[in-house]
C-alpha cells in the first residue's frame, strides 16, 4: 500500500503537487493519470525518496521510503528507462544491482525469464531498444521481489506489442497481490490496463475512483447532430443551456440537452436533422471534463467552424 497525505512539493513559487492525499491498494493496478505537467513524475519521485516533499508525507508499506531497512525487497520503481545507458549487458546490471542489495543471483535470472529478456540478456544495454530498455527496467524494479511496484510511463514510445507486454503483466503483477503504481497521460492506455484511477491537474486530485465509476460519472454524455443549420441552432441551443461544440461544418456535439430536447427545439425552428445520434461517455470524455482548466497548453477550435 502507498499512503499520501498532504503531499506537496514547491520549486520557488511554482506549486508541482499541491497537497495530495490518496491511498493505493494492493491487489489492484492503480493508474495514475494526468496531463503533461500536472506532477506525476515528481509525486512518484517523492514516493521512492528521490524529491523530498515540501510539506505533507507519503509512506511505502507504512513507511517513509528513507525508513526502509530493505528498500529494494520493498518497492521498485521504473521511473526513466533512457537512464540505464551502460556498457554493461543487462545480465551484469541486474547482477552489479542484486549484489549491492544481498540478494541472490539466482533472483537475476529469474527476472530476466519473467520480463522476457533471455535472448539479449548478454548484450550491452547500450544499443538496446526502448522496449527492450523498458523491460530492463521493470525487471531492476522486480529484483528485490518487492510487494510495490510504480511505473513512470511505462508505456511511452514503446510500440504495440512492447505496450500489450506491459500492460498484461502489470495486470499479472497486481493478480499477485502486489501494488501497481503506474502513470499515463493516456486515458485509452490507463482504461485498458488500470483498476482504479487516480487523476491529477496542475498538482491537484481532480479524480480517485474505479474506472467505471469514472465512466458513470463523466456528466451527461454528448449529442452528436448534423444539420445545414449548424450555426443557427448551435445558437438556438446554447440560449436553452447547452453547451455545444463543433470541430467540423456541420456536426454539432451538444451537451446538457437530451435527443428528445434537442429533436423538438430543431423541430420547433424549422430546422432539418440530417443525423441524430447519442454519444456514449468514455474514460476519455471523463478524464476531458475533468482536466478541462487543467491542460497548461491547449488547442482551441473556432466557432466559426460550425458555420
Ligand atoms: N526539478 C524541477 N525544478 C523546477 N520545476 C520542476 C522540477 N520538476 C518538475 N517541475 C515542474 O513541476 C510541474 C510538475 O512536473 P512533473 O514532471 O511532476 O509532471 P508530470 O505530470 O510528470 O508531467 P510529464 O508527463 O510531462 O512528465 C511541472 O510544471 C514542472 O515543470
Amino acid at each position: 500500500m502507498i499512503e499520501a497525505r498532504g503531499l506537496t512539493k514547491r520549486y520557488g513559487d511554482r506549486i508541482a503537487v499541491d497537497d495530495v492525499s490518496f491511498t493505493v491498494q494492493p491487489g489492484t493496478v492503480t493508474g495514475f493519470l494526468g496531463p503533461n505537467g500536472a506532477g506525476k513524475s515528481t509525486t512518484m519521485r517523492m514516493i521512492v525518496g528521490l524529491t523530498r516533499p515540501t510539506a505533507g508525507s507519503v509512506t511505502v508499506a507504512g513507511q517513509r521510503y528513507a525508513e526502509l531497512r530493505s528498500p529494494l525487497t520493498t518497492v521498485g520503481a521504473l521511473l526513466d528507462a533512457k537512464a540505464v545507458h551502460t556498457g554493461r549487458t543487462a545480465y551484469h546490471h541486474l547482477l552489479s544491482l542484486a549484489a549491492s542489495h544481498g540478494i541472490p543471483k539466482q533472483r537475476v535470472h529469474e527476472v530476466i525469464e519473467q520480463t522476457g529478456l533471455d535472448a539479449v540478456a548478454g548484450k550491452r544495454v547500450k544499443g538496446f531498444s526502448l522496449g527492450m530498455g523498458q523491460r530492463l527496467g521493470i525487471a531492476a524494479a522486480l529484483i528485490g521481489d518487492p510487494q510495490i511496484l510504480i511505473f513512470d510511463e511505462p508505456v511511452n514510445g514503446l510500440d504495440p506489442e512492447g505496450v500489450r507486454w506491459v500492460r498484461t503483466f502489470a495486470r499479472f503483477l497486481a493478480s499477485q497481490g502486489r501494488t501497481v503504481f503506474l502513470s499515463s497521460h493516456l486515458m485509452s492506455e490507463v482504461a485498458l490496463t488500470a483498476d482504479h484511477v487516480i487523476v491529477i491537474g496542475r498538482g491537484r486530485i481532480l479524480a480517485d475512483a474505479p474506472v467505471a465509476e469514472l465512466v458513470a460519472g463523466a456528466g451527461s454524455p454528448a449529442v452528436r447532430v448534423r444539420t445545414e443549420r449548424a450555426s443557427e441552432l448551435a445558437e438556438l441551443l446554447a440560449r436553452s443551456g447547452a453547451t455545444v461544440a463543433s470541430d467540423e461544418p456541420g456536426v454539432l456535439e451538444i451537451r446538457e440537452l437530451d435527443v428528445a430536447d434537442i429533436a423538438g427545439a430543431a423541430a420547433a425552428a424549422g430546422i432539418v436533422l440530417l443525423e441524430l445520434t447519442p454519444l456514449t461517455t468514455s474514460l476519455e470524455d471523463a478524464y476531458m471534463a475533468l482536466t478541462d482548466d487543467s491542460v497548461e497548453y491547449r488547442t482551441s477550435v473556432p466557432v466559426e467552424v460550425a458555420r
